[in-house]
């Protein structure tokens, strides 16, 4: 019998993995070698390093996130040691978008900036970038979309980053790289957070490297004319509260949690695995399709679109941790994604 060690966070992971083998599921952040001494299939999610001390001598054989973002997984270990590997491209982009763009109907019903006109940067086009870009030229956005990978292919309508940071909104959808020959490390350092024009709305949701946290931080203190939303932070999860002051919106990555976006990475991994394992799939999303949105009548798409999805929610329970200092802000913020209320997608009915 198989025995399959899944993260407990993964929703319907036993109900799926069950039908393959023996599961057990565990905390994905303290997960360890010693759990994983009789296990041949391991599931994660972002929050499980996967490399060799992890690894080494344990009899697993297939890795699987079922997550769009992979920088927490070796990629070359896995390969040297044969160990089969599958992710979630795509699975939660919908709600990643959607992320954005409730972010910014906020910003633009806050700061009385009709979008209709206005022209957002979009750093890295791919499965969110190309839904922020659908979602954002519905609600009148000019989209300059920039991404030299998909350009070196041949990919048209692309801009230079400089474009992008022009523009009255950025937003970033680029995966967290160290080499290659695009690295998105730092890739906001502090001369681009310093060149972005006063008044621009600066949302990351990608992941905590992408943006210097400090020249961020210093670009806050020494003039106010940034709006920064945040998703993803350096050091998740013991994240740097001076730097949640600053922001107009600051959530606990938790973008690309909408129920419909972690069902559908669970379904991918699975059928993957089935895959691996040569087995036809038994275990299919349980999912009710999305429910019609009530009518508000409002005539105002931005207040349909929070009333879609209140994100200002989000932020309210991020904040709790800066009047409440008995908190232990690392806990708490997995203890938020942990318990995080049940979202769905409704872009496909705005
Ligand atoms: N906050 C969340 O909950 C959440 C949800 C989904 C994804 N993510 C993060 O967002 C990232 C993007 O997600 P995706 O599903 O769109 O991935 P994707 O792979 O579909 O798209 C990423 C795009 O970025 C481009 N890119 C790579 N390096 C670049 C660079 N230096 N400059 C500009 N573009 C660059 C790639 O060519 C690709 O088109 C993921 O890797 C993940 O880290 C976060
Ligand atoms: O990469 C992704 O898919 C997202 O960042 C994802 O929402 C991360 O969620 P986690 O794995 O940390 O639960």
């Amino acid at each position: 019998m198989l025995t399959i060690t899944l993260d407990e966070n993964i929703p319907y992971a036993a109900e799926a993995f069950d039908t393959l083998g023996q599961t057990r599921l565990l905390a994905g952040r303290s997960l360890c070698n010693a759990d994983l001494q009789d296990t041949d299939i391991l599931v994660v999610r972002s929050v499980t390093k996967v490399n060799a001390s992890l690894l080494a001598g344990t009899p697993v054989r297939f890795v699987a996130t079922a997550t769009a973002g992979f920088d927490h997984i070796d990629l070359d270990y896995l390969r040297e040691q044969g160990i089969g590997f599958a992710r979630a491209p795509g699975c939660n982009a919908v709600s990643a978008a959607e992320y954005v763009l409730a972010a910014i109907s906020h910003w633009s019903l806050l700061r009385d900036k009709p979008l209709q006109g206005r022209s957002i940067g979009i750093i890295g086009h791919g499965n969110v970038g190309s839904r922020v870009r659908q979602l954002c030229e519905a609600q009148g956005l000019r989209c300059v979309a920039n991404d030299p990978p998909l350009q070196a292919q041949g990919h048209n309508s692309l801009h230079s980053l400089e474009a992008a940071l022009a523009c009255d909104i950025v937003t970033l959808h680029v995966p967290f790289t160290r080499d290659g020959e695009h690295p998105t490390l730092r890739l906001l350092d502090a001369e681009r957070i310093n060149r972005l024009r006063p008044g621009t709305l600066l949302l990351n949701a990608a992941r905590g490297g992408v943006v210097e946290e400090n020249a961020l931080l210093a670009r806050l203190r020494s003039r106010t004319d940034l709006d920064v939303v945040l998703d993803t932070w350096e050091n998740e999860p013991a994240i740097n509260l001076t730097m949640l002051q600053h922001t107009l919106l600051g959530t606990p990555h938790i973008a690309g949690y909408s129920l419909d976006g972690k069902v559908r990475g669970t379904e991918m991994v699975y059928r993957a695995c089935c895959e691996f394992l040569q087995v036809q799939p038994r275990w299919q999303s349980p999912l009710p399709p999305t429910e019609a949105l009530p009518n508000t009548d409002t005539e105002d798409k931005r207040r349909d679109i929070l009333h879609a999805y209140n994100i200002r929610e989000d932020d309210r329970r991020m904040t709790v941790l800066l009047h409440d200092k008995g908190l232990d802000a690392a806990q708490y913020f997995d203890q938020l994604r942990k318990t995080y209320p049940v979202r769905r997608e409704f872009s496909g009915l705005v």
